[in-house]
């Protein structure tokens, strides 16, 4: 094989790459939440440290004296891109084409052990390419879904291994000059892997930053609003229902007796009962209402434009379909039921103390004996036994 470079500048990208890799970890480990650290994280780990040992095989083979009987750089080529187009996929939640490209990606380092050495840079470079592309399109995917410039940047990684790759395969192939081929390829790897690098980077800290913002408004747990959110949520259509005197309606939900959930089946499987019933809640609402989780287990939601009897309806549809059967969490039936309380109100809305009505109803259906919906009214108040009813 040619001397691609000489041995100093070897030192010098080797050094580069090893700082660059080292500084992404730091930062990234660091900035990451141990207990909630950003998708993909562990892969692409692996996919920063297979590149490294790869320049390391790399530069160690330009200064060997005799050649080795694999080629380990062109192998651990084709293998870390790989890696990198299924961390990019496990960041996107895009699965798809795994096993497709998993089974290239085993033929061409298979290939490694029969191929000429200018057959399987071919392949080698090839195939490197399919897989940057892959991981560039997910991501790109990832940059339009999550709006996060940082996948963009991986994305363009990719079309630099494009570029890269038409260029030296019309070296190496069309031209016959198997150097310059080589310098090229050689050239576009070693900047898809800073600009992954740094997309990567600026991916997670963009995602840390969004977090961040979100953490003010948002429940962590469930994504729905916090209390804040929906007081902020809520500031526009209250405007419209006092201008137009039009009604609202609250809904307070509450998980009847759940520490008995928590005690039962411990406090992970208490989040995803919570999750699974905000879920429940949110597919019932309209897209108008706006929902949030203002307790441990309790929701709250407000329905402009409706009045006691459309939001007593809903409220009754909801503890039905919580208490009609047992959640199915971790393999395990959980018997879930809900207490609600129905409050409204026309013109104006005073949102604590609608809230505060919506409560009490709720307390009023727990004291009741739970799984049912009340409400307050102008009139006395009205009860029902939604396990009676179902
Ligand atoms: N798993 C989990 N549990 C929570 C969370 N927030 C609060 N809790 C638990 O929820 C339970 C609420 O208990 P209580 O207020 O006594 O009410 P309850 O057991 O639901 O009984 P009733 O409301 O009277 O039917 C407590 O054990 C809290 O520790 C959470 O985010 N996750």
């Amino acid at each position: 094989m040619e001397q691609i470079f000489p041995e100093n500048w070897a030192v010098l990208h080797l050094g580069l790459i090893f700082a660059v890799t080292l500084a992404q970890m730091l930062v990234v480990y660091v900035l990451s939440d141990s207990s909630n650290p950003p998708a993909g994280l562990g892969l692409f780990t692996v996919y920063f440290m297979a590149a490294l040992l790869g320049w390391i095989a790399f530069t160690l083979q330009q200064g060997a004296s005799t050649p080795l009987a694999v080629d380990v750089p062109a192998v651990a080529a084709i293998l870390n891109s790989y890696i990198l187009f299924i961390a990019a996929g496990q960041r996107a939640a895009i699965h798809a084409g795994r096993v497709l490209l998993g089974l290239a990606c085993l033929l061409g380092c298979l290939s490694a052990f029969f191929l000429g050495t200018g057959q399987l840079f071919v392949t080698q470079v090839l195939l490197a390419t399919v897989f940057f592309v892959a991981a560039g399109v997910v991501s790109a995917v990832r940059c339009v879904q999550e709006k996060n410039v940082g996948d963009l940047i991986i994305a363009v990684a990719a079309v630099i291994m494009f570029i890269g790759t038409s260029l030296s395969m019309y070296q190496f192939i069309g031209l016959d000059n198997r150097l310059l081929g080589q310098v090229i390829a050689f050239g576009a790897h070693s900047w898809a892997y800073v600009l992954v690098a740094v997309g990567f980077l600026a991916s997670v800290l963009i995602e840390y930053q969004q977090h961040l913002s979100h953490l003010a408004t948002e429940d962590p747990l469930t994504r729905l609003l916090n209390r804040r959110g929906l007081e902020d949520a809520m500031r526009v259509s209250m405007a419209h229902a006092s201008r137009h005197d039009l009604p609202t309606a609250a809904i307070v939900i509450d998980v009847d007796h759940f520490k008995q959930v928590n005690d039962s089946f411990g406090h992970d499987t208490g989040d995803q009962v919570i999750r699974r019933v905000a879920a429940m809640i949110e597919r019932m609402c309209r897209a108008s209402d706006v929902l949030a989780r203002t307790g441990g287990e309790e929701f709250l939601v407000i329905l402009t434009d409706t009045d006691q009897v459309a939001a007593r309806s809903l409220a009754e549809r909801i503890c039905h379909a919580i208490g009609e059967r047992p959640l199915l969490v971790d393999q395990q039936r959980i018997p879930v039921t809900v207490s609600l309380g129905v409050a409204a109100t026309v013109g104006e809305v005073d949102l604590d103390a609608l809230t505060q009505e919506a409560d009490q109803a709720m307390y009023l259906a727990k004291r009741s004996g739970r799984n049912r919906v009340a409400s307050v009214e102008s009139a006395p108040v009205h009860l029902s036994n939604s396990a009676a009813e179902a």
